[in-house]
């Protein structure tokens, strides 16, 4: 590649940061697809690890099992270069702590690959309940992407890390293996799981809101529509049916 055609994080550190994206996926949708490829590139990671929970803490059950999860978020990246589904947490027994997870890459990746947290807002919002939260940025940065419908104004101890870790130079997430936190705007989609699984419970179509093999496998699938799917009849230029 000619040297002005390299991006300018990646002259200084070979080693790209890994983007880890965690999620219960139930399902996986563009609003999760979208800004993990935003972030990828406009942050320069070497990848981003989808990463489906075998057991959510925190949250009920999944309607879908585990398997079928993962198997969707396969199917939505499997023609997407630099995202990729990562199943560890599916082979660990017990709820999937994520500090559990930072410390399995850690462990694999070595103590200077820089890893990359990815939270939505709401997500990031919710990590003082989450188990030994502050060891997260020991292990990984905390990149917070923005999510429809929140605001990022944390309070207490959040509010705290926040103020002494906020870092708006993305050149931070490369220099450094871990400890910094970086907000991110992204394309805001306003799809959540919880909507898609609504529809489909009244019997409508979710296409456009995931990709299609997910639309396909969810509606081959027993595990979330409940009534039978509307038909509706395709009209003809002349009219007709
Ligand atoms: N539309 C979205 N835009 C940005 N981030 C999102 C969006 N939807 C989910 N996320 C983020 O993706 C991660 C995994 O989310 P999750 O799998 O719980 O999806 P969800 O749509 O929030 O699901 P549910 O509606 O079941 O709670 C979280 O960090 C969450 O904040
Ligand atoms: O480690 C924890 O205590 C913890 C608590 C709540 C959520 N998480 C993780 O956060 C990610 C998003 O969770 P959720 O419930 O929004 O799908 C998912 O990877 C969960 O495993 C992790």
């Amino acid at each position: 590649m000619p040297r002005g055609r390299v991006p300018v994080l990646m002259e200084q550190h070979s080693q790209r940061p890994i983007g880890l994206f965690g999620g219960t996926f139930d399902p996986i949708h563009h609003g999760h697809l979208r800004p993990a490829l935003e972030l990828l590139e406009i942050l320069e990671l070497e990848q981003v690890r989808l990463i489906p929970c075998a057991d959510p803490p925190h949250r009920g059950a999944p309607m879908a099992p585990g398997p079928f999860r993962l198997e969707m978020a396969r199917a939505a990246v499997h023609d997407q270069p630099g995202l990729e589904v990562d199943d560890r947490e599916m082979r660990r027994p017990g709820p999937s702590y994520t500090l559990d997870t930072l410390l399995a890459f850690r462990e694999e990746l070595g103590p200077k690959r820089p890893l990359c947290l990815i939270l939505g807002s709401d997500a990031f919002l919710g990590l003082p309940r989450w188990s030994r939260w502050e060891a997260l940025l020991e292990q990984a940065h905390i990149v917070v992407a923005h999510r429809p419908g929140w605001q990022l104004t944390p309070d207490g101890d959040l509010s705290r890390v926040l103020e002494a870790c906020r870092s708006d130079d993305r050149a931070d997430l490369h220099r450094l293996p871990a400890g910094r936190i970086l907000t991110q705007q992204v394309t805001q989609l306003e799809i959540s799981s919880s909507v898609i699984r609504e529809i489909l419970d009244r019997g409508g179509s979710v296409r456009y809101l995931t990709p299609d093999p997910v639309v396909r496998m969810i509606e081959s699938s027993p595990y979330y529509s409940r009534r039978p799917a509307r038909s509706y009849a395709r009209v003809t230029r002349e009219g007709g049916v």
